[in-house]
């Protein structure tokens, strides 16, 4: 190349990075420019003149050299892509994977520990596990790692807390808490004479937060009412068992409390299932405000709350606290832009004087409530031993009652009513009576409230109408006779919705001529709810059915609300009519039989007992009664018999038999 510099060539080929190896072969001859020629990227010099073999050798070993970098180079690709590759599925893994040096310090720690506990990897490397173990699990973290040591096997999964840096990521279950499932594996290196030295512990922490999240889920359910949100009845019975420990410890009393919401069946049924579920969960959150962090209300069925008050000084705190809780029902609940006004029932008894089990204390609370439910609701009561013979008799009346209404352990007798003025037997009164196998006949007086309470009244109700219907019938194609029928309802009958179809079916089946079936309900009961009273009782007397006040006169003695109801007859209270003494000191039944003339009803006096009564009666204008004077209630027999003998249906003769029996133990 006589132009041109063999350096310049060299100098070309690397700035363009040409792939291609140099032999320099120049007649230069000197060391410096044979280094020179080497430092510029030649891969060997050769002094000219040279031999062909000499070349040949050289260019030789170039190739191979050049074979064995190319060669190299891809290895080290391969490695690197490995390497990535490791790296990226360490790093990416769900899991926390970690590589501990033989004091417990991070040699590694993945990616993970970022997204899980918001440490950059950095900060983890160098430090001593303990750094990320929730202080309560560090005994535990120690002796995972420590059992670990013992063998060579991988520890069983161990479940351990972790912190997270800053305590409040929200992802976290318990915030700054991360639950997981944590494995070890220990490292070991074999030394020259064959023993084994451990040199540090790989592991994998696995988050589980969701699991343990699903676990507490379920945890909760079971111990908590999931509409309000209030433990149950469990989580309740728990509670309890603690506080009665704590207080036998300190010598303090507790109290506890049974709330039943009255008439809450009702708001149920009538506003509907939503309006109810709101009802409750409204009740829960105000009754829940109200009381201390310590204090337990539990849901513990439909529409009934307990509370426990650990640690009272004495029952004036839980009287207290009792009247607090009415106080708070006074305040109407907003539903659907409804008023919607509640009471409670509350019975309370106290630990240790009430029970000492918890069985006996919520069973004693729940006794003194029913004691409040009887004596007019909207109030609370504390338990007494009085309380409980009461409640055990009725519970046998309940138990007797539902095995009689099965197994015709019923029957009706028959109480005649009369027209006053001339003595003709217009109607009956069917009431009914228990025949008891061992007790004999049982009174109403005895049950009615027991069946009233349980909701026994129910089905005994409609047993009672369709047997009165049922005889009625029989007596008029059988015999001839035609007499107005009396039935007493309930309240509670006359609330359940179906209530009217089912007497509206009961008298279409029988076939009963129209007016001929009075049904009769108390003052008192129509009282508990008017509206539905009003509502069922208008669709009953527009199928001819005839509606009687029983007791008039001892409820709340207004004719204003009368004004309201489809009301044919007024019964004037026994204890008006037994009243009477002279025939001059009479005013108010005077008053009673005034009022009801000026509103045209009818009216039928009860418990008539002697002549005076029926002549005053019939001086003051009330044309029926019906009493002891006439006759007892009797059986069917006994009536039938009477009547034959005397040819008294409807108004055709006149009676002068007093009727009695010796069926029914009332008569003297
Ligand atoms: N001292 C006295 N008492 C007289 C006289 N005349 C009648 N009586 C009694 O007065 C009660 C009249 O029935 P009530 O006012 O409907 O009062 C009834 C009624 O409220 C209830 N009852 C009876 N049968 C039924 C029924 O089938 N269904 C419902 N819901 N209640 C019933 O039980 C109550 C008591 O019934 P009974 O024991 O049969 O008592 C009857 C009757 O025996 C009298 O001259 N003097």
């Amino acid at each position: 190349m006589p132009d041109l510099h063999g350096h310049k060539v060299m100098e070309h080929i690397d700035s363009y990075r040409l792939n291609c190896d140099i032999i320099v072969v120049s007649g230069e001859t000197t060391f410096d420019h044979a280094t020179m020629a080497l430092r510029k990227g030649a891969q060997d010099f050769l002094r000219k003149p040279y031999a062909p073999d000499e070349l040949l050798r050289s260019v030789a070993n170039v190739l191979e050299r050049r074979q064995l970098k190319a060669t190299n180079q891809s290895i080290q690709l391969r490695l690197q892509a490995s390497e990535s590759l490791h790296k990226f599925i360490v790093n990416n893994s769900p899991d926390m994977i970690y590589l501990l040096d033989h004091e417990g310090r991070f040699a590694f720690i993945n990616e993970r520990v970022k997204s899980l506990l918001g440490y950059d990897q950095k900060e983890i490397i160098g430090e001593h596990f303990s750094k990320l173990i929730h202080t309560e699990d560090i005994e535990r973290a120690h002796f995972t790692f420590n059992e670990r040591r013992a063998g060579e096997r991988a520890t069983r999964s161990a479940e351990l807390k972790l912190s997270s840096k800053n305590n409040n990521g929200s992802r976290f279950f318990d915030s700054g808490t991360v639950p997981v499932e944590l494995s070890s594996i220990g490292i070991y290196t074999t030394n020259d004479d064959k023993t084994k030295s451990f040199i540090g512990t790989y592991g994998v922490a696995r988050d589980i937060s969701e699991r343990k999240q699903a676990e507490e889920l379920i945890k909760y359910q079971l111990y908590h009412d999931l509409l309000t949100n209030l433990p149950n009845r469990s989580l309740f019975r728990d509670r309890l068992n603690m506080a009665m420990a704590q207080s036998k410890r300190s010598g303090k009393k507790l109290a506890i409390m049974y709330l039943d919401m009255d008439r809450f069946k009702i708001i149920n049924d009538s506003l509907g299932h939503y309006v109810g579920d709101e009802l409750l969960k409204m009740v829960g959150q105000r009754l829940r405000s109200e009381l201390r962090e310590a204090d337990t209300l539990a849901r513990v069925g439909g529409d009934e709350f307990n509370l426990l008050v650990p640690e009272i000084n004495d029952i004036q705190d839980a009287r207290n606290l009792a009247e607090k809780i009415l106080r708070l029902t006074l305040e109407p609940f907003i539903i659907k832009n409804e008023e919607i006004f509640i009471s409670f029932s509350i019975g309370i008894s106290i630990y240790p004087s009430d029970g000492d089990t918890k069985d006996s204390l919520i069973k004693h609370a729940d006794i003194a409530m029913y004691k409040v439910k009887n004596a007019g609701k909207n109030g609370y009561a504390f338990y007494s031993e009085k309380m409980k013979a009461h409640f055990s008799q009725s519970l046998d009346i309940e138990n007797g009652l539902r095995k009689a209404i099965s197994t015709n352990e019923l029957c009706l007798y028959y109480q005649p009513q009369f027209d006053i003025n001339n003595g003709y037997m217009k109607g009956v009164e069917a009431l009914v009576r228990w025949k008891h196998p061992e007790k004999g006949t049982i009174q109403p007086n005895e049950f009615i409230s027991v069946a009233e309470e349980s909701g026994l009244i129910i089905p005994l109700g409609e047993w009672v109408l369709r047997r009165a219907c049922t005889d009625i019938k029989r007596w008029m194609e059988q015999e001839g006779i035609s007499l107005q029928l009396s039935v007493n309802i309930s309240m509670q009958q006359l609330e359940m919705d179906q209530f009217v179809n089912k007497a509206l079916k009961i008298i279409k089946r029988h076939q009963l001529p129209k007016d001929t079936l009075e049904l009769e309900i108390t003052e008192h009961a129509i009282m508990q709810d008017m509206e539905k009273a009003i509502d069922a009782l208008t669709k009953l007397s527009h199928k001819g059915i005839r509606i009687a006040i029983d007791d008039f006169g001892t409820g709340y003695s207004s004719l204003g609300y009368l004004q309201n109801l489809p009301i044919n007859t007024l019964k004037i209270d026994r204890s008006f009519v037994q009243g009477i003494k002279t025939s001059e000191d009479n005013s108010i039944i005077d008053a009673i039989i005034a009022m009801a003339k000026g509103l045209n009803l009818n009216l039928i006096a009860e418990g008539v007992e002697n002549q005076t009564q029926i002549d005053h009666l019939s001086r003051a204008g009330c044309g029926l009664a019906q009493g002891f004077f006439y006759s007892h209630p009797v059986p069917e027999d006994e009536l039938l018999k009477f009547i034959k003998l005397n040819g008294n249906t409807n108004g055709q003769d006149s009676a002068d038999t007093i009727v009695s029996s010796d069926h029914d133990p009332s008569y003297q």
